[in-house]
């Protein structure tokens, strides 16, 4: 089975395939194919280079993965789980703090440890990398350069710990989800328990009326289905036009869902079904 992330390895994403492998019923260990971008994982799962890829979709400090959202609309892929994984930045170097010249992260890590940062390293430079473990292969070549990356990725790269934890909020988790192609039949087992399962789609209304949000909502409180997240992200056809990323509880196996979804399809020019797959509590 060859899965891929963003790289290189230590990545939280690799991380997160490795929970998810373990987690889930499989004989082969896990290949992983490393990706600088986001972008590059879905194209390497739609070409079909990889059978799954594991892609950052939402922080709980920093929110949604803005480009994770778009490449699920823009590609033809399936959701088949979550993983949730707790993130623990931590400020990496071969040098000392007074060294200390410029810090290293992915955007994302960047902005979830930005008080610590603005607190600490005010008037130190700060640059972005593809991912935390590559911050962390390039703080591997000068004392100046410390990254923001995982304690895997200290022991992976051989550099010093300066300070743990180093996240604006201890309570720091990343939710995954592993994708494969639409095209592509999966192998793994199905948990049969409805309840545990949840499922994203895309919504798209032709345009933006009086009450046209309460029609979509309405269509799940009439069957009391439970939402799990609701988020708009531009369409990029024009300012104020949106999409409505809608995650909820439950399975398109189930008779219920199904006559929502049926429903909720003749009141919007587009819902794009991204999967059923099961939770991960
Ligand atoms: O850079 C990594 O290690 C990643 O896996 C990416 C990523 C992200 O894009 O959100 C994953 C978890 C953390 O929130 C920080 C970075």
């Amino acid at each position: 089975m060859i899965v891929g992330v963003l790289g290189p390895a230590g990545s939280y994403s690799e991380k997160a395939a490795k929970k998810w492998a373990k987690k889930m019923e499989h004989t082969d260990v896990p290949v992983f194919n490393y990706y600088e971008d986001i972008t590059d994982t879905f194209s390497a799962v739609v070409n079909k280079t990889v059978d799954y890829g594991v892609v950052p979709v939402e922080n709980s400090i920093e929110g949604s993965v803005g480009i994770t959202l778009d490449q699920l609309f823009e590609n033809e892929i399936t959701i088949t789980s979550e993983i949730v994984v707790p993130i623990e930045h931590c400020l990496l170097s071969k040098g000392s703090l007074s060294d200390i010249k410029i810090i290293l992260s992915h955007p994302q890590a960047l902005a979830q440890c930005r008080n610590f940062l603005k607190t600490h390293f005010k008037n130190t430079e700060l640059r972005t990398t593809g991912s935390t473990s590559h911050a962390a292969t390039l703080a591997t070549e000068f004392d100046e350069m410390a990254a923001i990356a995982s304690r895997s990725s200290a022991e992976m790269y051989g550099l010093k710990i300066l300070i743990p934890n180093i996240q604006d909020h201890n309570e720091n988790y990343t939710r995954f989800l592993v994708i494969k192609s639409k095209y592509k039949t999966s192998n793994i087992k199905s948990i049969p328990t409805e309840h545990l399962y949840k499922t994203s789609i895309i919504v798209y209304l032709d345009q933006n009326r009086p009450g046209a949000l309460y029609e979509i909502l309405e269509e799940f409180a009439k069957k009391e289905i439970n939402l799990t997240k609701i988020e708009s992200r531009p369409s990029k056809k024009a300012l104020g036009d949106y999409l409505f990323y809608i995650d909820f509880e439950g399975s398109i196996q189930d008779e219920t869902i199904k006559s929502a979804l049926d429903n909720l399809g003749r009141k919007v020019k587009m819902l794009k079904n991204l999967g059923s797959y099961p939770k991960d509590n």
